[in-house]
């Protein structure tokens, strides 16, 4: 039997719904109706995730087409985001997605967001640090922020990118050039760190690691990341040795991964896994659950440093409360303080990116 000539117009308009020639065209139904399930009764909100086709973006794009949080899921990449729209978009999952390719349509891609969540650049090669990278990935985040200032500047942006020690800040300062830095609204996404060190602390208590508690403070790179041993929950205490093998591991957890994957890039899948428990954070704390609390790199003044990751409450408009690092032995201590040093050089190396 031949399809009837309005079924095949609703057959068309799908279609264009997930292969549009241009996404800036007029709303198709699907999406009206997608867009109105967004604003009505059933809860959600619309998530935007900037390099969606790579190895992190992937992933993450597919965990949070599962997040029931989400009903609109925006999917951008300068290259393959139609590929992997087409392929998350079959989820059947609450979620509505769509993708965006390259640059002309990067706005549409942000218009309207609530969340908007940055794994967009390049990874590390064995050998590099993470600041090895910032050549590339600080002009890449410039370019996507100014357009999140243009299209969604009450949007919440996790990012992800690295050098994060440096790209938050060159956010921070594409935004304050903007008019619209609400310095509640930009987080760094240190949530990695926090999964490793629950990993390896729980691996040496003998403990399921999701019982176990670890604050992780200071920045996303070597010595800055700075694991506090002594206020794990449930209380316990660690040899010297304990302590400097649980801090190294976690300060080169980044490192292991890369070396392991032997030039075919950095930690994807734990991060994208970490990425979703952050964003999945950002989300309740939006809708008004009380009591969010994870570690992010924020603009801070727990330290003299304008920016500093330790736990944050999250809420209806972003970071709400930053909390001070605590009680720190000596050996956090003097963490802290080579921390700092490194932390300021690269602090200033972003600001000074945007502001030269
Ligand atoms: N914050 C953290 O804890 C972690 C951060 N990362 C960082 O995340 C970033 C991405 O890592 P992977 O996904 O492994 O890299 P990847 O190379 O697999 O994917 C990056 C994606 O970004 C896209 N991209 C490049 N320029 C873009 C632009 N201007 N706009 C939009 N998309 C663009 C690429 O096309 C690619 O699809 C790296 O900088 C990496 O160092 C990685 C792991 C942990
Ligand atoms: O190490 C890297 O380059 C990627 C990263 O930030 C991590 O895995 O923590």
């Amino acid at each position: 039997m031949q399809p009837s000539s309005e079924a095949n117009q609703r057959i068309a308009r799908i279609s264009a719904h997930l292969y549009p020639p241009n996404l800036q065209m007029e709303e198709s139904s699907v999406l009206r109706r997608a867009n109105c399930r967004a604003k009505g009764g059933a809860p959600g909100f619309k998530v935007a995730i900037l390099g969606a086709a790579g190895g992190i973006g992937q992933p993450l794009s597919m965990l949070m087409k599962i997040n029931p949080l989400v009903s609109v899921l925006h999917l951008y990449d300068v290259v393959n985001s139609p590929g992997v729209t087409a392929d998350i978009s079959h989820m059947d999952t609450g979620a509505v997605v769509r993708g965006f390719l390259g640059q002309p349509q990067l706005e549409s891609a942000l218009t309207g967001m609530d969340l908007v969540i940055i794994p967009a650049g390049v990874p590390r090669k064995p050998g590099m640090t993470r600041d090895d990278l910032f050549n590339i990935n600080a002009g890449i985040v410039r370019t996507l922020c100014e357009g999140i200032a243009k299209c969604c500047p009450k949007a919440v942006v996790n990012l992800i990118s690295n050098p994060v020690n440096s790209t938050v800040p060159i956010a921070a300062e594409v935004f304050k050039k903007a008019g619209t830095f609400d310095p509640k609204r930009l987080l760094g996404v240190t949530m990695l760190d926090v999964v490793r060190a629950k990993t390896f602390v729980a691996e040496v208590l003998g403990l399921d690691p999701r019982e176990v508690d670890v604050p992780v403070v200071g920045g996303h790179a070597g010595v800055t990341i700075l694991p506090l041993l002594s206020q794990v929950k449930p209380p316990c205490s660690f040899t010297p040795q304990e302590t400097e093998y649980l801090t190294n591991r976690i300060q080169n957890g980044g490192t292991e991964v890369v070396e392991a994957k032997a030039g075919t890039g950095s930690a994807t899948l734990s991060m994208a896994y970490a990425a979703v428990k952050f964003a999945d954070a950002c989300l309740r704390g939006l809708r008004g659950d009380a009591g969010v609390v994870e570690c992010s790199f924020v603009a801070s003044e727990v330290t003299e440093l304008p920016f500093f990751a330790s736990k944050v409450r999250l809420g209806r408009t972003g970071a709400e409360e930053i909390f001070q690092l605590g009680p720190l032995n000596e050996y956090e201590r003097v963490g802290l303080e080579k921390a700092k040093k490194e932390l300021a050089a690269s602090i200033a190396k972003g600001i000074s990116f945007i502001r030269k």
